[in-house]
């Protein structure tokens, strides 16, 4: 058994055509505190729509709105106008309490820093958001989950005893414990070295493969040259959409949004 077979029977089945995340008219302004003529315009009217199973990268100068975007996108944050649709549920018009629920169900978050639980190990970490969304995993999915990751032998281990590179695969692995249609990263090869961050973008390639909708934002061209489809972000908005794969033409693309 390959460890791409062992990932796959964590996996859900795979998704069927259609449009995973909707976004419509999404606007986030924020007030500058104490100032009341001054307001940062983060987002600007973004609309888009991903099929699900694609892998998206999101680039774009910083200041650009990317974090904004994705934080938007998730229901992490509030927009100031505009609608999201995850897997047909407009999240924008839930509550705070049943968005989180929505979230917990369908929703898995990669973060730069890893966001692991320090006083838990890794397998406990692992087990989290399931025990969290009261559907407990079942007897030994979360060693499975950190077996696929090759880190069977860490599962006792706390995220400080573990390399920058072990504790993104151990949020790697919670994500594939937790089966969500749709995974979130933000620079989750930001605190990277090189290897260790392929191993990461495998994984998270190979999860949009197995029809998980994958979200990315990054700073690393030759990241986001992995993803099928490239956003870049200027200003708020979206400038270009391309499925190149080429990083220095995306780099390309990203200077020449600043310009225009
Ligand atoms: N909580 C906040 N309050 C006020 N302004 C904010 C807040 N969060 C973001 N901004 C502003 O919104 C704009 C977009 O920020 P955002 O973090 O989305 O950009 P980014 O493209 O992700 O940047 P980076 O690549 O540097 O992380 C920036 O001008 C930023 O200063």
């Amino acid at each position: 058994m390959t460890l791409h077979d062992t990932v796959d029977a964590l996996m859900p089945p795979p998704a069927g055509q259609g449009i995973a995340i909707s976004v419509r008219g999404l606007s986030r302004i924020y007030e500058v505190p104490g100032r009341h003529d001054a307001r940062v315009v983060a987002l600007d009217g973004v609309s888009a729509e991903l099929p699900a199973g694609s892998f998206t990268a999101v680039v774009g100068a910083s200041g650009s709105g990317k974090s904004t975007l994705l934080h938007t996108m998730a229901g992490l944050d509030e927009p100031t106008s505009g609608r999201v649709s995850l897997l047909g549920t407009e999240i924008t018009s839930l509550t705070s309490a049943k968005r989180a629920q929505f979230r917990s169900r369908n929703v898995g978050f990669v973060f730069q820093d890893y966001n692991l639980i320090a006083s838990m190990t890794a397998a406990e970490n692992v087990s989290m958001p399931s025990r969290l969304a009261r559907r407990p995993l079942p007897e030994g999915q979360a060693l499975t989950a950190l077996e696929a990751v090759g880190l069977a032998d860490r599962a006792g281990l706390k995220p400080h005893q573990l390399s920058g590179g072990e504790r993104q695969r151990v949020a790697i692995a919670r994500v594939m414990a937790s089966q969500p249609r749709i995974v979130f990263a933000d620079e989750p090869t930001g605190a990277l070295d090189l290897t260790s961050g392929q191993v990461v973008l495998e994984w998270l390639s190979h999860l949009a493969q197995r029809g998980t909708t994958v979200v990315m934002v990054t700073h690393d061209v030759e990241a986001a040259a992995r993803a099928d489809a490239v956003v870049v972000m200027d200003r708020g908005r979206l400038a270009t959409w391309s499925d190149c794969r080429d990083a220095a033409r995306i780099a390309e693309l990203v200077h020449r949004a600043r310009i225009y």
